[in-house]
């Protein structure tokens, strides 16, 4: 299954520093560790802005939620989650 996932990141101006840095690593280790896996398909910034927007490749709902949900700048981020569908006219054969 396919999602679109839009993470806004806010980090309180007045957050810990030291833990920002720590979550930010983990973040991306996390992240590049899904995308190794395929799980985590795509991910593009989105210009000017502290927001991503990525696909990911799961086997269900709960699939996804537990991934957001484990993500560790989460406590920080609004989400949009929107599930996709191949197009009828998709000539690639993986957009499914
Ligand atoms: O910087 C972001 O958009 C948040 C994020 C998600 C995965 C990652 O490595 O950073």
């Amino acid at each position: 299954m396919l999602f679109m996932v839009e993470m806004d990141v806010n980090i309180p101006l007045d957050a810990d520093p030291e833990l920002v840095a720590q979550r930010k690593a983990d973040e991306k280790a996390y992240s590049q560790k899904l995308q190794a896996e395929g799980t985590w398909r795509h991910i593009w910034r989105k210009t000017g802005l502290y927001s991503n927007v990525s696909i990911f490749d799961v086997e269900s709902n709960e699939a996804l939620h537990d991934l957001i949900m484990a993500l560790p700048l989460y406590p920080y981020m609004d989400m949009k989650v929107t599930p996709l569908n191949r197009h009828p006219s998709a000539i690639r054969e993986d957009d499914t």
